[in-house]
């Protein structure tokens, strides 16, 4: 049996990033560099006024205060996006406002409300250091210099910098297509009834949002029945097109009835392997077809689909990306513990809230089975335990992947304190509190 780190290990050497597209600036949000971007030119382009005001020369209004001020004749106004060329006289002054340029020879700029605001002669009433409210040409970038790495996600600022800058496209990775497969003759697409022993698929749907919330495009692509041939054909047919196919069911021992396993064994890198981890043990992963498309192939149990994704598909998305994938867990108090098995790596679903000390203290929503998928939407992240712990102590610090954002966990954290203290200045409150909390479950 392979450990979570060894398997990671094998997954991310048989992957390199997709191919780069050249995108418009306006197409690029979302998308990470494929090669470092440099700034043509100086940021800020030219020197310019951090406010309203007047630019002056600063040594010509040395040691003027508001009881000894100085008039300056004023030459006219500047405004911001005012191109012309302005120089600075001696011992005149521009009327000047933010993002204008400074007229070569002014070195500082008094800001309006140290003067009386006149256009046409102004008192200026404080004395200003030589650079005063002035943004120095390439204080903020150099031109030539690298200003996004390679790599980097463009979000927001980034975008700002690059638009700043007037770098019109990129190349980035775009988002990576992912088609997502379930398997398994029980399964029937929700909005259909179900028969004996039939079940909802609830895995398609949900490996879907897990790719879109890692901001690629997942499609799902529907269930198939338990069929060698019609599971292998439409594989083969997303391996065209796809960027990372994803299977869920079919990959454990029940032989012809695990079918993905046994149509795939043997293909292109295929490897079917079991790893040292609770829930999410047999796992299969290969690049298949001309185009090597990477395929994960994962156990059909819901919580051993979504822990797998977290553990070994979305560093894999990171990858083909051209990133790279670090979890990100906090710290928490167990206040129940529970049993982890030996030798296998735990993700044990948890919800958070916080302890007296304001620590986060972790409290377990459901129990291991990897089929609990209600205990699964109640749980604001994994505990992971490590593979040599048998038991997780009532009072030990674990480590908890959110599976939520952190903002919205703590959301619910500092809504449910309020209430427990609202009930208890005001036991009246108590049952609204109490309510609440049943909510959560
Ligand atoms: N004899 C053994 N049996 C099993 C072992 C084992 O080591 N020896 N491992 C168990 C573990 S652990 C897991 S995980 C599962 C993995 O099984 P498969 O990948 O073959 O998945 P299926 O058998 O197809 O399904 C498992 C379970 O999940 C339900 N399922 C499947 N697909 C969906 C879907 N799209 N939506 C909702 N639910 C789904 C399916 O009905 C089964 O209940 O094997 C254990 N067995
Ligand atoms: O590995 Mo299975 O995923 O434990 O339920």
């Amino acid at each position: 049996m392979r450990t979570v780190a060894e398997h990671l290990e094998a997954v991310l050497a048989q992957l390199t990033p997709v191919a780069a597209t050249t995108v418009p600036l306006s197409q690029a949000h979302g998308l990470v560099l494929i090669e470092d971007v440099s700034s043509p030119v100086d940021l800020p382009r030219f020197a310019n006024s951090a406010m309203d005001g007047y630019a002056v020369r600063a040594s010509e209004i040395a040691g003027v205060t508001p009881e000894e001020p100085r008039v300056l004749p004023v030459l006219g106004d500047i405004a911001a996006g005012d191109g012309a060329p302005r120089t600075h006289r001696d011992f005149h002054a521009w009327r000047i406002l933010t993002g204008a340029p400074v007229p070569e020879g002014a070195d500082a700029v008094v800001r309006v409300e140290d003067t009386d605001g006149h256009p046409r002669e102004v008192m200026i009433k404080a004395a200003v250091e030589a650079g005063a409210n002035v943004r120095p040409a390439g204080e903020d970038v150099r031109a030539g210099s690298v200003i996004l790495r390679a790599g980097t996600r463009i979000g927001p600022a980034q975008l700002a910098v690059l638009a700043s800058a007037g770098v019109a496209e990129v190349s980035a990775t775009g988002q990576l297509s992912v088609v997502v497969l379930s398997t398994g003759n029980e399964l029937v697409p929700v909005g259909e009834p179900v028969g004996p022993g039939q079940i909802h698929d609830s895995n398609g749907p949900m490996l879907a949002a897990l790719v879109r919330a890692a901001g690629h495009f997942g499609v799902f692509a529907g269930h198939l029945p338990d069929d060698e041939k019609a599971i292998k054909a439409e594989i083969d047919h997303h391996l065209t097109h796809a960027d990372l196919v994803v299977t869920s069911g079919g990959v454990s021992k029940g032989g012809s009835y695990d079918p993905v396993k046994s149509v795939l064994t043997g293909v292109g890198s295929m490897e079917f392997t079991e790893v040292g981890m609770q829930p999410g043990k047999p796992q299969g992963f290969g690049l298949l077809g001309k185009r090597k498309v990477p395929v994960f192939t994962l156990p059909g149990n819901p919580v051993s689909v979504l822990v797998s994704f977290e553990v070994f598909v979305r560093p894999a998305l990171a990858a083909l990306a051209g990133q790279r994938y670090e979890p990100v867990t906090v710290p928490a108090v167990v206040l129940q513990g529970w049993d982890s098995p030996e030798g296998r790596a735990q993700y044990h679903r948890v919800s958070l809230s916080r302890d007296t000390s304001g620590a986060y203290a972790a409290q377990p929503v459901s129990g291991p089975g990897s089929h609990l998928v209600g205990g699964l939407a109640l749980a604001d992240g994994l505990a992971v335990i490590p593979a040599e712990a048998t038991q997780v102590a009532t009072g030990s610090e674990v480590r908890v992947l959110p599976l939520r954002p952190l903002w919205e966990i703590e959301a619910d954290v500092v809504a449910e304190r309020d209430a427990a203290q609202a009930a208890e200045t005001d036991p009246a409150e108590t049952d609204a509190a109490e309510a609440g909390r049943e909510d959560r479950g």
